[in-house]
């Protein structure tokens, strides 16, 4: 899909509280290889806690499949991932064990579930009673029970969902949906956060609360890499942003020098990155006129049971099967 950029003047983001430098995410020299296709090429890319780094570049640049390896859900070509300095093995549940959730860019939500069970299930992960406990349903399982509503309930609280934590995921407007993919991914308690385009399909409206919810996210302690088509929702928000092109970082820093890099602007305008041949293709061609309403790229709560597992940490890492 064609999708278009902003270089419009915004606000600077607002600084993170207490923000220091402690490494939360580190990516070395991670590449992923499609038979020839170089999807990601060497990256690096460190998230600190307190911050929130944006992740973007053209279309087809690999910021998908890098937030894939990130997660598990892919087993990089070469290269490794640590959290909290720690090197993650690439497998789901244990990637969200350690402390990373994600939302997707396509909506997985259980939809004939309501919003309150759908929070529930990403507590799973941080849930300690068994099967016999469940099963028995003894006093040590009914307090857990108990913990997990109420800490879901408080998520709910947070991203402006309480009210509807009986209604059916499905019949939630679009906006909603997206919140409660959020609110499903912290109830794994995690310390970084990945969004993967969480304002696709958002009007200018919804757009604004989620950088609100975001920025609420990050003061709650949680550092956030998000990728993101909207430019003035990137500028707004990030206190570093870096950009992928063919699978490579060109570029990483402040909205100043990202905006004012060449290279960066040639690869919005689709011309082909020099040296790079056997990567990943150019992205399509957007323009740098100013717009904050990406189209949906997405599909709703209604057909998305059958992949929402991935939150749970069940998918295989066969790259077929993971989210694009
Ligand atoms: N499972 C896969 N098998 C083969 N090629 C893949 C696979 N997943 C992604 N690719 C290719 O890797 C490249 C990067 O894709 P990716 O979806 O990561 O880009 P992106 O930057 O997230 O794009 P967009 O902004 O459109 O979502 C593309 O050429 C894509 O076709």
């Amino acid at each position: 899909m064609t999708r278009t950029m902003t270089t419009s003047t915004v606000p600077a983001p607002r600084p993170a509280e207490n923000a220091t430098a402690t490494p939360v995410l580190e990516a070395r020299g991670v590449i992923m290889r499609f038979g020839g296709l170089t999807a990601v090429n060497n990256v690096d890319l460190t998230v600190n806690s307190g911050e929130i780094v944006g992740l973007i570049g053209p279309n087809g640049a690999g910021k998908t499949t890098f937030f894939n390896c990130l997660t598990g859900l892919y087993v990089p070509t070469e290269g490794t991932v640590s959290y909290k300095g720690t090197v993650l093995p690439p497998k789901p549940h244990l990637v969200t064990q350690a402390g990373i959730a994600r939302t997707f860019q396509n909506i997985r939500l259980f939809a004939n579930m309501t919003v309150l069970e759908n929070v529930l299930v990403g507590r799973h992960s941080r849930t300690k009673e068994g099967l016999f406990s469940a099963i028995l349903r003894g006093p040590g399982y009914k307090r857990a029970e108990a913990e997990s509503r109420e800490r879901a309930m408080e998520l709910l609280e947070f991203t402006g969902l309480a009210a509807k934590a009986e209604h059916l995921a499905r019949n939630l407007p679009y906006g909603e949906q997206r919140k409660l993919e959020i609110a499903r991914a912290l109830a794994s308690e995690p310390g970084l956060l990945l969004l993967d385009e969480p304002t696709a399909g958002m009007n200018p409206q919804e757009t604004r609360a989620a950088e609100e919810l975001v920025f609420a996210i990050r003061d709650k302690g949680i550092a956030i890499l998000v990728i993101e088509h909207d430019m003035r929702f990137i500028f707004n928000l990030c206190d570093r942003t870096a950009v992928l092109v063919q699978g490579q970082k060109i570029v990483e820093g402040d909205r100043e020098t990202v905006q004012s890099d060449e290279r960066v602007i040639t690869a919005y305008l689709g011309a082909p990155l020099e040296g790079t041949t056997d990567s990943a293709t150019a992205g399509t061609t957007n323009t740098t006129e100013s717009t904050t309403e990406a189209a949906p790229s997405t599909g709703t709560a209604e057909d998305t049971d059958a992949d929402a597992d991935a939150d749970e940490g069940t998918n295989s890492t066969d790259s077929t099967e993971a989210d694009q």
